[in-house]
């Protein structure tokens, strides 16, 4: 572990991950998850580019309201070109700070703003120096730096801290860069312009965004950029639950309150509409999920074997499933633990039924019981299963493939079984959970799916066998 780290996160779901394509927040939604930011203790909250839109400009307005009265306690940041008329919009609204970009690469240079080296510092310059003489903190970010000539990039910074910017931000907008490219990046800029309070912005077109922030927090930067669930343009940038995690993991520093990462991921993901893979890190429904019998030998023993982290410092918890891959420790605990001892004959028998049901994705506890009562003869229907079973019918919009519905809904976390049917309704999904708070937290993540329309929900009362 490096000790000694200073180093805080700056969330910028609310303006990178608005670039996602499909993603739209309300006015409403963008007040809510800057609130749950604020609750996570996120040092820094980019709210939005004011100038884009009226519900940007009221959702950014109604933010500082809260930051005002204290409610909203992270540094609250709007984006802004280098130009006076959006750096107007951005100090009318009384931010913290306006974080101020420009394309600096030859690439962009020729491309969008159509500007020589010399005219573009002049227009940076003259936009800094602007939010700075009204008294505003402003980080400035060359866009695509790592691609841009070094030696003109340092001029860049130079100008850019003459005219006032606190902060530089280096953007890796097309997501290129390696870890080693990164800290060499940060190590040369900082050799050659000592002082400065650098940002990472890193995109993860290379899936490197997260080794890269670590390599910038190694080689000096003292803030990274990041968005819940990693949405972002394109394949988006940084995740806030990962990155938050390996601060913590590989420097010991805090930078989120972790029992709050899992609630965050789930709120952005309902609103954005944009659905995490179970197998998603950290905040993914599998993440402290264990399946094959060794496995699930291991960490019933001791969880450190296949866990790099308690899952309770996530407010979250670890499970196992039951299926084919599963093993006689397994079996036993999860038996045991419905109050079902079995004889090593008897586990044997099971064991090999399960083994035999190779189609079967995973066996929920009223499953086993009906497995034992066939292998072993004996009557255990009585000893209640821990879990509570549903029967969720669902209608898709009328526009949607109902087998892509069908199979996002199959692979959250909870969802045992989806079948496709004709009437009423067009899916139905056997649901089940260890309470009726985890039933709700299921439907709630089959809700969310994009082209479903509506749901009824039929909690199991008694399952009789076939
Ligand atoms: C890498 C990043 O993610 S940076 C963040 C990008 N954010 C956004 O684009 C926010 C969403 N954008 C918008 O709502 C609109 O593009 C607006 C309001 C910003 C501008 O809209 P329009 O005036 O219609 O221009 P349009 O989007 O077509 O083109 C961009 C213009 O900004 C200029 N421009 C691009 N970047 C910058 C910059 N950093 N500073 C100043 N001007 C810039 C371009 O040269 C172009 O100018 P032109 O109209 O003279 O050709
Ligand atoms: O303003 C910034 O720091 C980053 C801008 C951006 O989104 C990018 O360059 O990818
Ligand atoms: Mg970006």
């Amino acid at each position: 572990m490096t000790h000694g780290i200073r180093v805080g996160l700056l969330d910028s779901t609310l303006r990178e991950g608005e670039q996602t394509p499909g993603v739209v927040f309300t006015r409403e939604q963008r007040v809510e998850i800057a609130r749950a930011l604020s609750g996570a203790g996120i040092s820094m909250i980019e709210v939005g580019h004011p100038a884009v839109s009226p519900d940007v400009y009221d959702g950014v307005k109604e933010i500082m309201r809260l930051r005002r009265e204290g409610e909203i306690t992270s540094e609250v940041v709007a984006h802004s070109r280098a130009v006076r008329s959006d750096v107007d919009i951005a100090m009318g609204l009384e931010v913290d700070r306006i974080a101020i970009w420009y394309g600096v690469s030859d690439i962009h240079l020729a491309a969008k703003t159509r500007d020589t080296r010399e005219a573009a510092l002049q227009k940076i310059g003259d936009a800094i120096q602007y939010a700075h003489d009204h008294g505003f903190r402003v980080r400035f970010t060359p866009e695509d730096a790592s691609r841009t000539d070094q030696e003109y990039l340092i001029q860049v910074i130079r100008t850019a801290r003459e005219c006032g910017a606190d902060r530089i931000g280096v953007a890796d907008t097309v997501g290129l860069l390696d870890p080693e490219q990164t800290s060499g990046l940060f190590r040369r800029l900082r050799a050659a312009e000592p002082g400065v309070e650098y940002d990472f912005h890193g995109h993860n077109d290379l899936g490197c965004a997260v080794a890269n922030s670590l390599a910038a927090i190694s080689a000096g930067a003292t803030i990274v950029h990041c968005t819940v669930n990693g949405l972002g343009e394109r394949v988006g940038i940084t995740p806030t639950q990962v990155i938050a995690v390996a601060i913590k993991q590989k420097f010991g520093v805090d930078v989120a309150r972790l029992d709050r990462l899992r609630d965050l991921s789930v709120l952005v993901e309902r609103y954005s509409g944009i659905q995490m893979p179970p197998n998603y890190p950290i905040t993914g429904d599998f993440a402290f999920v264990h399946k094959s019998g060794v496995h699930v030998q291991g960490i019933l023993s001791d969880p450190r074997t296949y866990e790099f982290m308690d899952p309770s410092l996530l407010n979250r918890s670890r499970d196992y499933v039951i299926d084919k891959y599963t093993g006689k420790h397994a079996v036993k605990a999860r038996l045991e633990r419905m109050g079902i001892p079995l004889s090593d004959d008897e586990l044997t028998r099971v064991i090999s039924a399960i083994k035999r049901a190779e189609d079967t994705r995973s066996f929920s506890d009223a499953d086993l019981v009906e497995l034992v009562e066939r292998e072993t003869g004996k009557r255990v229907s009585s000893s209640t299963p821990d879990n509570i079973e549903a029967m969720v019918s669902v209608k898709c919009e009328s526009n949607i493939y109902t087998t892509s519905v069908a199979r996002r809904l199959s692979s959250i976390q909870g969802v045992r079984q989806v079948v496709e049917v004709s009437g009423e309704y067009d899916i139905v999904a056997w649901v089940e959970g260890s309470s009726t708070k985890e039933i709700n937290r299921i439907i709630e993540a089959m809700r969310s799916v994009k082209g479903l329309s509506s749901t009824k929900t039929d909690m199991v009362l008694k399952k009789l066998p076939a």
